[in-house]
């Protein structure tokens, strides 16, 4: 696989997974890490152990994996097991934890913003026993928050976190706090999703693809099937990388600004905008009577209700089509296929009850439509959820249908842990992590 080594981790607080995937792993891993390949086995084998010390009990390692989102941060530690040398490790399962509010929230206080890191890392400390801290590598990614603040702000917060790491007991790599790349973030979760599913393992695959809608930026990824979406797609919205003896060209992009968070702003006319002291911006998506104020990316922005106006789904449909029409790519090919969702696609589907909390359900496109309409014509009903309820399935249905061109039947599969294990892309990340580090447990 070549993929990019600015791959980092994630976070989010308070839940323990596991689960075995030992067949699927075993592939996994024999085609991440060629060390494991017959004939390396001997000296990937000698750099753990001395001759003649091999251990005959199980072996448990592990990886720390950070998510620096915009909305939160979240650790992933992931705990694989290899029973005998002989036999490859197995995932045997994740230790997951968040916090909020994410790390683009202290631009302007780096110390306690990496002071929200360390508590997440101190349950690591108590997760992996103390013989391992060196051997486990612990690296942090942040993604669409820090990439919309100044670089200068961005980099305070990133060195913060950085010394929080080298003052822990774990194994800090070169280049282990670093903004990923947007293009990463989709290709890690494509991974992700596809090897817990098992399309990677076997050559007869159907892989499927991946939408992730952050707080600031989303991410389409999937395996094109027709020569007409590769010749006709940008360039920079096509990546090869090598697994399974195979190479993979996947579609990829992400969308900087459209997370659903900044689609708020942006339908409000507030993204990228001075704000003057108390400005209001008002839209008809938000319940006539409100106003407000809202905290993002250590922006104070005050919002409200068209008082006098219109409101409901007809004026908002058409306030957030200014948004997305005609600024994201559509390839062809994606309007008939269907896809693995999750992120905030996941969370409002949730909070309709459109799909089961904790389950999760298969929807159909038009879902989002119905729902938003229901909301939208009826805000009074709905007044205990979020006022930006309506807003957000709103710019759901019209990303999903203006911006990336998909049909009404198209279908979405909502997915928040598949076999125990977070459908995130730090899963993809720290297999390659543990590649680049040579620890091919
Ligand atoms: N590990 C995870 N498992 C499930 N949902 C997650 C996870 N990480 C993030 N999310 C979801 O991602 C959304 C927020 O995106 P975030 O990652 O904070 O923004 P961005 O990707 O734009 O930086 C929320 O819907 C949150 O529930
Ligand atoms: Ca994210």
């Amino acid at each position: 696989m070549t993929v990019d080594p600015r791959l980092t981790a994630s976070s989010d607080p308070g839940r323990m997974t596991s689960s075995r995937l030992p067949i699927l792993l075993a592939l996994v891993f024999s085609s991440l890490f060629p060390v494991f390949s017959h004939s390396n086995r001997e000296m990937w084998f000698q750099d753990l152990f001395p001759p003649n010390t091999c251990p005959i009990n199980a072996k448990t390692f592990y990886g720390i994996m950070f998510d620096a989102g915009s909305t939160g941060t979240r650790i992933h530690i992931y705990t694989f097991v290899q029973k005998s040398p002989e036999i490859l490790p197995e995932l045997e399962g994740e230790i997951f934890e968040s916090v909020k509010p994410g790390l683009s929230a202290y631009a302007d206080q780096p110390e306690k913003g990496a002071e929200s890191v360390k508590r997440l890392l101190d349950m690591a400390i108590d997760a992996v026993p103390p013989h391992l801290w060196k051997k486990t590598p612990v690296v942090l990614k942040a993604t669409a928050g820090l990439r919309l603040l100044s670089e200068e702000k961005a980099q305070a917060l990133l060195s913060e976190v950085k010394e929080v790491f080298e003052e822990s007991p774990f194994l800090v790599p070169e280049d282990s706090v670093s903004i990923m790349d947007g293009s990463y973030e989709g290709i890690l979760a494509w991974i992700t999703v596809n090897f817990l599913t098992g399309q990677l393992a076997g050559h007869n695959q159907h892989t499927t693809g991946t939408l992730d809608l952050g707080g600031a930026s989303t991410q389409i990824t999937f395996l094109p099937r027709f020569e007409e979406t590769l010749k006709e797609s940008p360039r920079d919205f096509l990546t090869s990388f090598e697994m399974f003896n195979s190479t993979y060209k996947l579609y990829t992009h992400s969308y900087l600004g459209f997370g659903l968070k900044a689609a708020r702003l942006a339908t409000l006319g507030a993204l990228n905008t001075e704000v003057a002291d108390g400005q209001m911006f008002r839209s008809s998506c938000l319940p006539k009577q409100l106003e407000a104020e809202w905290h993002f990316g250590g922006v104070k922005y005050r919002y409200g209700g068209n008082k006098e106006g219109e409101t409901g789904f007809k004026p908002c449909y058409l306030e957030v089509l200014k948004v997305v029409k005609g600024k994201l790519h559509q390839p062809d090919e994606i309007r008939g296929s269907s896809f693995y969702a999750f992120s905030y696609y996941y969370d409002r589907a949730a909070d309709t009850n459109l799909i089961d909390y904790e389950q999760g359900g298969v929807l159909e496109v038009r879902d989002f439509e119905r729902k938003a309409k229901e909301v939208c014509d009826n805000m009074e009903r709905f007044s205990s959820a979020s006022p930006f309820l309506c807003m957000d399935l709103t710019y759901i249905t019209a990303l999903l249908k203006e911006g990336f061109g998909f049909r009404d039947n198209t279908l979405l599969q909502l997915t928040k842990k598949v076999n125990n294990i977070e459908t995130s892309w730090t899963l993809g990340a720290t297999f390659h992590l543990l590649q680049s580090l040579g620890i091919t447990y």
